[in-house]
């Protein structure tokens, strides 16, 4: 039995992590943490200051964090010293908060940490690359939409996206939205929309002289995102302990 503890466990991604969790058989739900006491499934939610005396009464095999970006930071910290490993799906990090979780858990707990746990992102992520390698003289727009209540902007996915980019087509300038005179260079343009429910929706135009290509990913049930996360959750027990990337646990 993989013992689970959900952080974040009252929101939307933790209660649907906390569904799968509850209804595997190979897994238990053994609580959740969040900054408001309650229940999941069943098993009690306990303040996040309390994290720490939770899990060592718990003793859960894995912790998976969908909070905000200080938040996880924080839950990371914990979770390593308690020797707990780790499922981060939580986006926003700065270069800093990444590199501080790196330390936290590096050496010392093994953690899959993805922008995006579904199966087809991690697949369109890897279209992108190959369309990037082929067209590295078209124009290249990313465009992401998400629901009214996402807090960071661009999407984690869309920030990986432009990792990508930035591998295959060496490091363009971005820019965040076009107004006024705008002259394209070679930038990549970077636009986030939000609006009533939208789950998850990702592309990559590229746009050259008589034609266009794009790439994209539409989540229509955020269920997609808690199965990857409970699948690298079972994948990661065991594991050398280091940071590990979804494309890890689907072994792309
Ligand atoms: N990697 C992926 O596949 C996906 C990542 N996400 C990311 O997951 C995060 C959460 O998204 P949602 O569930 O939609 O947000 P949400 O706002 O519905 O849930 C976040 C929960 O975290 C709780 N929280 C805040 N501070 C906390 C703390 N210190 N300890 C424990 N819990 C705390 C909040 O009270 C809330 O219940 C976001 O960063 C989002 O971008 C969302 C979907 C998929
Ligand atoms: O906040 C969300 O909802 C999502 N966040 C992730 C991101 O920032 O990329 C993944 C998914 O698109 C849903």
């Amino acid at each position: 039995m993989v013992k689970v503890v959900v952080s974040g466990a009252l929101g939307r991604m933790g209660t649907n992590i906390g569904r799968i969790v509850d209804e595997a058989a190979d897994m238990e739900l053994v609580g959740g943490i969040d900054i408001q006491e309650g229940t999941l499934f069943g098993t009690e939610v306990v303040l996040a200051e309390r994290m720490d005396a939770f899990l060592k009464e718990k003793k859960p095999d894995v912790l998976i964090d969908f909070t905000v970006a200080a938040a996880a930071v924080e839950n990371i910290k914990v979770a390593a010293e308690n020797n707990v490993a780790l499922i981060v799906g939580t986006t926003g990090f700065s270069p800093e908060q990444r590199a501080t979780i790196a330390s936290a858990v590096e050496g010392t707990v093994p953690a899959v940490i993805s922008s995006n746990f579904s199966v087809g992102v991690n697949i369109f992520w890897k279209l992108v690359r190959e369309a990037a390698r082929e067209l590295g003289d078209y124009d290249v727009e990313v465009t992401e939409a998400h629901h009214r209540y996402k807090k960071d902007a661009p999407s984690g996915t869309a920030k990986t996206i432009l990792d990508i980019l930035d591998q295959e087509l060496g490091g363009r300038e971005k820019v965040y939205g076009r107004v006024g005179e705008t002259e394209r260079k070679g930038e990549i343009g970077v636009h986030a929309i939000r609006g009533g429910d939208i789950v998850g929706d990702h592309s990559v135009l590229f746009a050259g002289n008589f034609e266009c290509i794009e790439v994209s990913h539409r989540a229509y049930d955020r269920a997609v995102f808690a199965q990857g996360a409970v699948r690298a959750a079972r994948w990661v027990v065991g594991r050398e302990p280091r940071i590990y990337g979804m494309q890890d646990v689907l072994g792309l």
